[in-house]
């Protein structure tokens, strides 16, 4: 049932068009000329307004009144009543906005028709509205660390141009998010954003996957290449690529023409293609398994996303932000992270980046037990372990030079027992067999500082501003 305002001068056919629409199932309101149809907008929007043009003794005409309703409430439907013979008219109003028009006299099954038409239309358009909005949210690059925020300054610059990007970073750091967040505000953001997964696809069933195939009964089934024509193409995975699909990705890049499996007839798309990998490209250039031509195609834009160990400060707003998802998705109620918590996450290493954050917030909220915030000992956390193969080395830590890595273990290391005792110096330093200055001092060219969050000191990294240390 919808929310209908007829405005018309005339008694008689406000009645008439309100008792058709009445009958169908909606609700009416009546107006007879400018303020009081104005005055209706105003108390509650209507889902539809049906407009006569000509309404004698008010101060506005149709005209005026429609572009009034669509300078503030652009949203709302108009459909507008015009007498016989006065087309141009009713060619202006949709010029100016209104959804479509009636002539007069109108049967009940045309004014049926386009009222349904235009409460449809506008349906359809607050579903797509609230759609992007959701869309856009899905690719919300979080964290306020110096890392993430100079990625997402070389995001918002790639998404104003149409260049191929080529995202790097370890599993579930992002990738996938940073792809969604150059389409989403990028000029191709109305169109497709298709997503091609090269590892979970057959390798015979490749080409036919991206170029689609002309059946022999002359049936097309298009491939991802022309799905996402005039929007994005992205390409996870990309050193998974079979070598014979890497030469055909790279002829499409070339020309942006392709044939489809079984086809003998070009295919003409423009589409953006952003590519991720979680392995060393450059590697497997040199061990003949990715083409170096490729690559260079794929990466005329190279950005990092940078593993979570590698930018700590933004762990306790990322694990509250999914607590706050999660409790509001699941209909659970709200916890949120005590300061120890806070701290013990900020020590781990995080093989599984963001998405393993996600995954131990889910786990605490769906089958903790506890009430209140949550504490420590409830996360579930394999602290301490050693890596694989007995290794202490972090996947973050593995890839770096000796001096930077030496220094991301340091880091890492202080701020364990930094948070191991509650954030007093003067007891670290004893324990990690340096003098108080000393440990100032390395905390300080190490960019780590301790802040008070909800109650308790604990180390951070890069909050320089608030550094300040207890003893
Ligand atoms: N900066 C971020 N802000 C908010 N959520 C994030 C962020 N980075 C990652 N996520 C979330 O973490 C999960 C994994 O992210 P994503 O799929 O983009 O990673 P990926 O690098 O593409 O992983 P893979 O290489 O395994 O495909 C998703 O749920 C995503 O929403």
């Amino acid at each position: 049932m919808a929310d209908i305002l007829v405005v018309d001068d005339e008694a008689d056919i406000r009645e008439l068009v309100a008792d058709i629409l009445e009958d169908e199932g909606h609700a009416t309101r009546q107006a007879a000329d400018a303020d009081g149809a104005l005055r209706a907008v105003e108390t509650a929007r209507p889902d539809l307004i049906i407009l006569d043009i000509w309404l004698q003794g008010s101060r506005m005409d149709g005209i005026e009144i429609l572009k009034t309703v669509r300078r503030n409430q652009p949203d709302i439907p108009v459909v507008i009543i015009s007498g016989h013979g006065n087309i141009e008219v009713a060619v202006a109003a949709v010029k100016q906005g209104a959804y479509d028009f009636i002539e007069k006299p109108f049967t009940t099954d045309q004014l049926m028709l386009v009222a349904t038409r235009a409460l449809e239309a506008s349906r359809l358009r607050r579903e797509n509205a609230a759609l992007k909005v959701s869309d856009q949210q899905q690719a919300e690059i979080l964290g306020a660390s110096h890392a993430v925020a100079a990625l997402r300054q070389k995001l918002d610059r790639v998404a104003r141009t149409a260049s191929r990007v080529l995202l790097s970073g370890p599993s579930g750091s992002g990738k996938e998010v940073a792809a969604r967040y150059i389409h989403a505000r990028s000029e191709r953001s109305g169109k497709a954003f298709v997503v091609l997964n090269s590892a979970t696809i057959e390798p015979g069933k490749m080409e036919e996957t991206l170029f689609g195939r002309e059946r022999d009964d002359g049936g097309v089934v298009p491939g991802l290449f022309e799905k996402a024509h005039g929007g994005t193409l992205f390409l996870d995975e990309v050193a998974e690529m079979p070598p014979g699909t890497q030469a055909k990705i790279l002829r499409v890049l070339v020309d942006q023409r392709f044939a489809r499996v079984g086809g003998a007839d070009m295919v003409q798309v423009d589409t953006r293609v952003i590519s991720a990998t979680t392995r060393d490209l450059e590697g497997l250039i040199g061990a003949g398994k990715f083409r170096e031509d490729l690559y260079h195609r794929l990466s005329v834009v190279p950005l990092e996303t940078p593993p979570l160990a590698a930018r700590r400060e933004d762990i306790p707003m990322l694990a509250e932000h999914f607590l706050a998802r999660l409790s509001e998705s699941e209909g659970l109620p709200l916890r949120r992270l005590s300061a120890d918590a806070s701290a013990l996450l900020q020590t781990q290493n995080w093989p599984g980046n963001v998405r393993q954050l996600r995954n131990v917030m889910e786990q605490v909220l769906i089958l903790g037990q506890g009430a209140g915030d949550i504490r420590p000992e409830e996360l579930p956390l394999s602290a301490g372990e050693p890596a694989e193969g007995g290794s202490i080395l972090s996947p973050a830590m593995a890839t770096l030079p000796l001096r930077e890595a030496r220094e991301l273990f340091e880091r890492d290391y202080l701020i364990a027992q930094i948070n191991r005792f509650g954030g007093n110096i003067s007891k670290t330093a004893a324990f990690v067999g340096m003098e108080r200055s000393a440990l100032h001092r390395k905390l300080k060219s190490l960019g780590v500082a301790t802040v008070t969050r909800g109650g308790a000191r604990v180390a951070v990294v890069g909050e320089g501003d608030e550094e300040e240390f207890e003893d």
